[in-house]
């Protein structure tokens, strides 16, 4: 049975949302190397996006953040049908998009526009400007001449700030700056009257100087022409200014969902709130706390068992899926701060466990030298070293077998999002079952909660 959607975002009071994702999947087949093939082994899937839901009010701003990787771009590209989605739904004004045949989504998407990150690759350098901008009339036949042609993307251009506008009409995209360039993909994008932007990182490429220009620029866009925007951003300091509401996305989920200023002001995910301390302080005179994740995000490939986050997370506990390749990590990055020979000299005793494809209730790690208990006892050494070291409470219990340690985990479990009726986290630490710490915080996700005012 498919999960039951997360509807804690849906937009309120509308009958049928502007935008309605429910348990949206993408998934990726990776093709392997040519050895994998002509062996029949499989490669594995990427889950780029996983099960994700929302609502996008019309009008409203959303931002989708997280680091590179985290699906943000492939979400964004599954809306408009640039990308196949492999599950789930995706409706715009009622419609369905999830399965549209291609004439169809390209009829849609004269309503749905992207503007890409990059604008001096957006551009085709032999293009001049009128050409560029005028090329999606052309394509959805929404031009009666010449004349009309350029009326519109003269039109175009003064909305965007490139005016006047008929001394950019001729120009290449290489005689603009940075700005300039994205100013014209802006303008490319709105020729077509849009109701709906996706702009993936869409100033991330530009100079300080003009990012926050071409964001007040989008401000007024969307005032002035009534838009709806998914704004794709790894810079939550951008999406602060900028955004009704953000999405937290880590390895293809929504880890936290919520209006912009509640998220900023008591960010409920560790991973959230780990984001928000990265972002760097304009105040040199005031430290913030330092609470970065550790490592780098996983491969999306083979991401962890339950919480995704958990071997990253300061405050993962029993629950949050730990297994066998996070204790590897946590040696890797043991060995990595000793001294060369005692690094050796302990790598020498640990084989190399068999890493299962899903979750196992007990792993088995080889003794090098064959004996169980030796091994056993430098395990036991390691956590005594570092009791406090969150792995250790997914360990349930460890026990010296016949040339190897077996260690009992303690149950995976995936959380689901959970609301305080503005924003919504997944994270056990607020589910009161799992930490009862956590009594009263969050409870379920339900229709009428968390909507955005
Ligand atoms: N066409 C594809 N085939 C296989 N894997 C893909 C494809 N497109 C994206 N991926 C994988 O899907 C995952 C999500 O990628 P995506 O580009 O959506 O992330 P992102 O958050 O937008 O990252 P970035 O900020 O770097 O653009 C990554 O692991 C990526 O390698």
């Amino acid at each position: 049975m498919p999960p039951k959607p997360d509807v804690t975002t849906e937009a309120p009071g509308a009958a049928t949302p502007f935008i309605s994702v429910k348990n949206l999947r993408t998934y990726f087949e990776i093709r392997g190397s040519v050895v994998d093939r002509l062996m029949g082994r499989d490669a594995g899937t990427v889950k780029a996006v996983d099960d994700v839901s929302f609502d996008l009010a019309k009008g409203e701003v959303l931002g989708l953040v997280g680091e590179s990787g985290s699906g943000k771009s492939t979400l964004g590209r599954s809306l408009l049908g640039l990308v196949r989605a492999t599950g789930g739904s995706a409706t715009f004004e009622g419609q369905e998009i999830v399965g549209l045949d291609e004439p169809a989504l390209r009829r849609l998407r004269a309503r749905m526009q992207m503007v890409f990150q990059d604008p001096h690759a957006a551009l085709n350098p032999a293009m001049t400007i009128e050409q560029s901008v005028g090329h999606p009339l052309k394509i959805h036949k929404r031009v009666k001449g010449p004349n009309d042609l350029r009326r519109q993307v003269v039109a175009a251009l003064e909305r965007v700030g490139l005016s006047p506008a008929e001394t950019y009409l001729d120009k290449y995209p290489g005689d603009l700056s940075g700005g300039q360039k994205q100013r014209a993909v802006i303008a490319r994008a709105i020729v077509l009257d849009p109701v709906l932007l996706v702009a993936d990182e869409p100033v991330s490429m530009l100079d300080m100087s003009v990012r926050s220009k071409i964001l007040k620029l989008m401000i007024d866009l969307k005032d002035s022409l009534g838009l709806t925007y998914l704004y794709i951003t790894h810079d939550l300091a951008t999406a602060k200014f900028f955004c009704d509401r953000i999405a937290i996305l880590y390895l293809g989920r929504i880890v936290e969902i919520g209006e912009a200023r509640a998220l900023y002001a008591d960010p409920r995910h560790p991973y959230t709130q780990a984001l928000l301390e990265a972002i760097p302080d304009p105040d040199p005179n005031h430290t913030l706390p330092r609470n970065l994740p550790r490592g780098e995000i996983p491969d999306a490939a083979k991401p962890p068992h339950g919480c995704a986050f958990h071997p990253r997370c300061p405050r993962a506990f029993a629950p949050c899926g730990w297994e066998i390749r996070d204790l590897m990590g946590l040696l890797e990055a043991r060995w990595a701060g000793m001294a060369e020979a005692d690094h050796r000299a302990e790598r020498a005793l640990i084989g190399t466990p068999k890493i299962p494809d899903g979750p196992e209730p007990t792993s088995r790690l080889p003794a090098a030298s064959g004996d169980g208990a030796a091994l056993l006892a430098l395990l036991e050494g390691i956590r005594a070293e570092n009791p406090d070291e969150p792995f250790w409470t997914g360990v349930k219990a460890l026990r010296a077998g016949a040339g190897q340690v077996e260690i009992d985990w303690h149950a995976p479990v995936t959380p689901r999002l959970r609301h305080d009726g503005k924003t919504a986290a997944a994270c056990h630490l607020l589910d009161p079952e799992l930490w009862p710490q956590a009594a009263g915080a969050l409870s379920e996700a339900d229709p009428s909660a968390t909507a955005p005012a």
